[in-house]
């Protein structure tokens, strides 16, 4: 039986041609005459092939929040339900009005929650139909290379700026002799202001998409928490290369290696936007200035010896304290073995450098302030009912645990990986907290209810702090039944973040047992300037 046509009151289905991610690395070939002579045999063939094809694309449904969906729901905004109801009840939702490799001239309507320009051909009465192009800003008239055509929108290569928005961009802001090349930043043509403005207008699209939440249910969400560093901020950057060429070259790029000469297919660095090949990259101005000064013999180490390389491999350049010696200095750590060593405010924090840290040191202070004063500014200092526990789930090697251990007399943390366990128990020492306040486990999230049986819920604070990908229905069953006074959901993923805080909220509507949650405050956090990345913090109250 055929699937019903989606609407788009349903999750709508971005197209994806071979099932590749939305960014393919392999871009699709141009079939030459293909289709065009050869045999009967071979056209019935080609035919029945592309009807394949074309219902594969037809019944293809991105996973909900995925960077797919939350791009399809930006371009259905754009072109309006309607519109995209009446292309897909008629089967035209994938017919382009533009060639594949296509040079198109587009006016830049909006900008996507990922970055990238939603642009539109100008000229009226054109086609309904979005191109999305990386590096454009709304209100400007730019050219495109089209490399996929997909449902209701293709995907372009940004080529140049034709008339500039001057209310948005000025490039002279630019400081990354890559950027509109490198996949990395998206926003450094912006001032920071409209980088901050932009991400809370991601939040809020967040939220009005997958919240399920009626708008009086959502507070209003707050001005973006700036970085207090803007470049040189980033403590931890990966580098790449792609494996050798075969066998067939090896001796003509060996020999290349032997006269001192880099060969020209090795590449260290970042992806091309769009693209799952790398740049070449010799500095990146977000980085902290230590990691700066250390690429350049990184970078020589792979020069010399990537003769000994089959494959490719992925660098690691992390900023750390010294540990030895009297006055603290940052150096570049590059194996995956070390302890990391930074600090947070007063505190010292130390983990594995091939585990879980926050990125952006800078911001750590305000981010971990912020849950407690979210929470604490509801109470009078001497009230007796502010809360006295606290759980720290997703805990990584502590952060917000050993932050907020001053203002809780018992503190729980729950995180699956047994290293950051280990600095986790370790950097409760380091800070002087004593066990009988503080306990991590090693254990997934939802295990940690085992432990906490005996916290009082309507002292109780929890802090959620997942992967990209959100909490699982275990782990809000589980919550559900704990109902603790408050919980704080910290997430890199702000639409996987408003999918769970709406099911939270919506299930304990009316759910019998007399007490809900209500969202109590939402606010974006600029851990990584110059890119669209936003990370939110939601405080729900239990009323
Ligand atoms: C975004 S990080 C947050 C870490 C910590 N809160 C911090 O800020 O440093 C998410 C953490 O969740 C951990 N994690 C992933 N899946 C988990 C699960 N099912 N249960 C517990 N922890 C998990 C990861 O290992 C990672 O350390």
């Amino acid at each position: 039986m055929t699937p019903p046509s989606p609407t788009t009151g349903q999750v709508r289905p971005l197209p994806d041609t071979e099932g590749e991610p939305l960014y393919p690395g392999k871009r699709p070939r141009v079939d030459k005459g293909k289709s065009a002579s050869g045999s009967s045999q071979k056209t019935t063939k080609f035919a029945k092939k592309n009807a394949k094809r074309l219902k594969k694309q037809r019944e293809h449904q991105p996973d909900l929040c995925s960077p797919e969906d939350v791009q399809w729901k930006d371009i259905v905004s754009l072109l309006g339900e309607d519109v995209v109801n009446n292309a897909i009840e008629e089967s035209r939702e994938f017919q382009s009005p533009f060639e594949f490799l296509e040079i198109v001239e587009l006016e830049v309507k909006a900008v996507c929650s990922n970055g990238d320009g939603l642009a539109q051909s100008g000229v009226e009465g054109a086609k309904p139909w979005v191109v999305v192009v990386p590096f454009t800003l709304p209100g400007e008239r730019v050219r495109a290379k089209i490399f996929k055509n997909a449902r209701m929108h293709s995907i372009a290569d940004f080529l140049e700026i034709v008339r500039p928005n001057p209310e948005l961009r000025d490039d002279s802001r630019v400081k990354c002799q890559y950027f509109s090349k490198c996949g990395g930043c998206q926003y450094q043509m912006l001032s920071y202001e409209k980088q901050l403005e932009f991400k809370r207008n991601v939040v809020v699209k967040a939220y009005k998409n997958y919240s399920n939440l009626s708008e009086s249910q959502v507070p209003e969400i707050q001005s973006t928490m700036p970085s207090p560093e803007q470049y040189g901020y980033r403590t931890k950057i990966t580098p790449h290369f792609q494996a050798p060429p075969t066998k067939a070259d090896r001796d003509l790029w060996q020999k290349e290696i032997a006269e001192g000469k880099v060969p020209d297919w090795l590449k260290i660095g970042f992806n091309i936007q769009g693209q799952n090949k790398v740049i070449d990259i010799e500095e990146c101005p977000i980085a902290t200035p230590v990691l700066n000064d250390a690429l350049p013999n990184v970078r020589k180490n792979i020069h010399d010896t990537i003769h000994t390389y089959k494959k490719g491999a992925t660098l690691l350049l992390r900023d750390s304290l010294e540990t030895t010696g009297d006055s603290p200095k940052n150096i570049c750590i590059t194996s995956n073995h070390a302890t990391i060593r930074e600090t947070v405010g007063d505190f010292t924090f130390e983990y594995l450098a091939s585990s879980f840290f926050q990125n952006n040191n800078s911001i750590l202070p305000s981010l971990t302030g912020y849950v407690r004063d979210a929470i604490f500014s509801l109470y009078p200092s001497d009230d007796s009912s502010r809360p006295t526990h606290l759980i720290d789930t997703y805990c990584g090697s502590g952060l917000f645990a050993i932050t907020l251990s001053p203002h809780f007399s018992t503190i729980a943390g729950i995180e699956i990986s047994g290293d950051s366990i280990l600095y986790a128990n370790h950097n409760a020492k380091l800070n002087n907290i004593p066990s009988e306040k503080i306990s991590f486990r090693k254990g997934d999230a939802s295990d940690i209810f085992q432990t906490v049986s005996e916290f009082p819920p309507e002292k109780t604070v929890m802090v959620i702090d997942p992967p990209r990908k959100g909490c699982d229905d275990a782990f809000i069953q589980q919550l559900l039944k704990f109902r603790c006074k408050f919980v704080a959901y910290v997430s890199c993923n702000v639409h996987t973040q408003a999918r769970d805080v709406g099911k939270i909220i919506k299930a304990t509507e009316n759910d019998g047992e007399g007490r809900r949650y209500v969202l109590e405050s939402l606010r974006g956090f600029d851990l990584f300037p110059q890119t669209a990345h936003v990370e939110s913090v939601a405080i729900l109250k239990l009323v």
